[in-house]
């Protein structure tokens, strides 16, 4: 292996500690405690997993917070309700709404329900169009998260050719748009591309977000290039792998990111960070 494995788990401790002081700090001088409120609806053993490791993280860093729990069979209309709700509760700061939600909820209304200002994980349209903008806002926090673990080993991202493999709302699509921010040169890959090797082999900076394990190996990655794995899969044997064959990747590239340990506890460091933002917003009266 010659690539250097950026840890995301040790960087995200990192980041924890230094908002822990932040939070203490706000405490201490304006009396002021942030408060995240997750809404989990239905039992999906995944998502109940990453709200656990949300809450956890929250509470090492002196953010307070909430679990609203709905069954599978809530209603968008009752979920609306209580989303309409924590807008009005000057006590919440942020409000998370784990996704996927049951298919007869229309995800799109309920992100657009949420006050664009509680909105930590920077899914509503508006915080997309400030995104865009380059306008200071809530960054979506996966996208954040591999932002700060490549600057965190200083690679640079201007001019360099940055591959995007993946369109998601939530992450492939606001990826490409930050590397763009930070004047690189991107280029986006989906299911319906064709010869996705043409494209692959050819990045600076190559970020994988599909959601199937080994889709992308050495024969993919230009030598020296920086390899960003996003993905997130439960193998039938319990264990948890990226997109990325780690082992035969880590052989060409610069740098890699692994799974577990890499963009995972990153994306929660940025909900955390998110969250402060949002507390700090609202003392302004924003
Ligand atoms: N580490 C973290 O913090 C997070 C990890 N994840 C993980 O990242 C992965 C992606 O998540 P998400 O973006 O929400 O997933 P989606 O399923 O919404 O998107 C997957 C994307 O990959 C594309 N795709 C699928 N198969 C191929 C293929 N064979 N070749 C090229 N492109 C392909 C799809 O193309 P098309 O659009 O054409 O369908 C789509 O754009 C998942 O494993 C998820 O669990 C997600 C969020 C946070
Ligand atoms: N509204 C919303 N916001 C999200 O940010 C959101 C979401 N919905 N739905 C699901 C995806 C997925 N996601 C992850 C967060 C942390 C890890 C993480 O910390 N993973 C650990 C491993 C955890 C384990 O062992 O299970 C790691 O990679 O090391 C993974 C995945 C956030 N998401």
């Amino acid at each position: 292996m010659s690539a250097e494995v950026i840890n995301g788990r040790d960087l995200a401790q990192e980041i924890r500690l230094e908002l822990k002081d932040e939070v203490s700090k706000m405490i201490q001088e304006e009396g002021v405690t942030p408060h995240l409120t997750v809404v989990l609806v239905g039992d999906n053993p995944a998502s109940k997993s990453y709200v656990k490791g949300k809450e956890k993280a929250a509470k090492e860093v002196g953010i307070s917070s909430s679990l609203v729990e709905l069954p599978e069979t809530t209603s968008e209309e009752e979920l609306l309700n209580l989303i309409h709700k924590l807008n009005e509760d000057k006590t919440v700061n942020g409000i998370l709404v784990q996704l996927p939600l049951p298919n007869h909820i229309r995800e799109q209304k309920v992100i657009e329900m949420i006050n664009p200002n509680k909105d930590v994980d920077g899914f509503h349209p508006v915080n997309i169009g400030r995104m865009m903008l380059g306008e200071d806002t809530f960054l979506p926090c996966t996208p954040y998260g591999i932002i700060t673990m490549l600057k965190s080993r200083n690679i640079s991202i201007e001019g360099k050719h940055a591959v995007v493999i993946g369109r998601s709302n939530i992450v492939g699509k606001p990826v490409g748009q930050l590397l763009l921010n930070e004047n690189a040169t991107v280029t986006y890959c989906h299911s319906r591309t064709a010869n996705l090797k043409e494209f692959t082999t050819k990045a600076d900076i190559l970020i994988v977000a599909i959601g199937k394990p080994n889709v992308v190996t050495a024969e993919d990655i230009k030598d020296g290039a920086v390899v960003i794995d996003v993905g997130i899969n439960r193998l039938e044997t319990g264990k948890l792998t990226g997109d990325v064959d780690f082992d035969s990747a880590a052989d060409k590239a610069s740098f890699i990111t692994p799974v577990p340990k890499g963009v995972g506890p990153m994306t929660i460091a940025m909900l955390l960070k998110n969250t402060i933002k949002a507390a700090k917003g609202l003392e302004k009266g924003e």
